[in-house]
């Protein structure tokens, strides 16, 4: 499979095996106290080797300090950062500069004018996340399961290198890469039967269903 494909917010052994199984070139683990898919870096950094060789452990923060930051990175060793919210072009080349470590930086797409933030970053940020803004309420920036319509996304130059990300799921992801061309996609609450519950079938399920668009004719190459 060309196309990246990250599984977000694993928890459990079943659902890292699932994942790795079904071609995950990503995995994500989140440290976000709040989020029912938060995992202590003792957990991530345990889970994770199943994946060496295998996937990109991705370890995805919330405006991290350095101390939260450092702590992840010893005990993790993930090979990307994923920054998810709303840290800045420096704080980017910072964090880029201190771990020496690819940093995936997320925006939140509701409105074409949201992409306009990604010029200071262009050059900075080794790749973007494009996903869904938050529901209001939500206490979560991400996993929240909802799309945006990624049309907004048609117009942006073949160089920028994005996971699309927001609302996917088997049923939709042959939609959205007819649509669109990113080169990664990204799951959480797609691949759940409950909040922070991951499925294996339903991870199952998805690569089948990603599987099947990427070999229809209605796929862009
Ligand atoms: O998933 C979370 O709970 C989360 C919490 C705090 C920051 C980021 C979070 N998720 C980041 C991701 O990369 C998710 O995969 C992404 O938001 C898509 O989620 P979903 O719409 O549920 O597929």
């Amino acid at each position: 499979m060309t196309l990246d494909v990250k599984i977000c917010g694993l928890k459990t052994e079943d659902a890292m095996a699932a994942a790795l199984d079904g071609g995950a070139s990503h995995i994500g683990f989140i440290f976000f106290e709040k989020s029912p898919r938060h995992v202590e870096a003792d957990t991530a950094a345990s889970l994770r080797k199943a994946a060496l060789g295998r996937a990109k452990a991705v370890a995805v923060t919330v405006n991290a300090d350095d101390a939260g930051l450092d702590a992840i990175v010893s005990a993790v060793n993930p090979d990307i950062l994923q920054l998810h919210g709303g840290e800045s072009p420096e704080r980017v080349a910072e964090v880029k500069a201190r771990y020496g470590l690819p940093v995936m930086k997320a925006f939140a797409i509701r409105e074409a004018t949201d992409l306009e933030r990604i010029g200071s970053y262009r050059g900075i940020a080794d790749r973007f996340l494009f996903d869904a803004k938050p529901p209001k309420g939500s206490e979560l920036p991400g996993g929240n399961g909802v799309s945006f319509d990624w049309q907004l996304l048609a117009g942006l130059d073949d160089n920028v290198d994005y996971m699309l990300s927001g609302g996917l799921n088997a049923a939709n992801i042959g939609a959205a890469l007819n649509a669109v061309s990113p080169r990664g996609i990204d799951i959480s609450s797609g691949v759940e039967s409950a909040p922070g519950e991951k499925d294996p079938e339903l991870i199952r399920a998805f690569f089948a269903a990603v599987r099947l668009a990427l070999e229809t004719d209605t796929v862009p190459a």
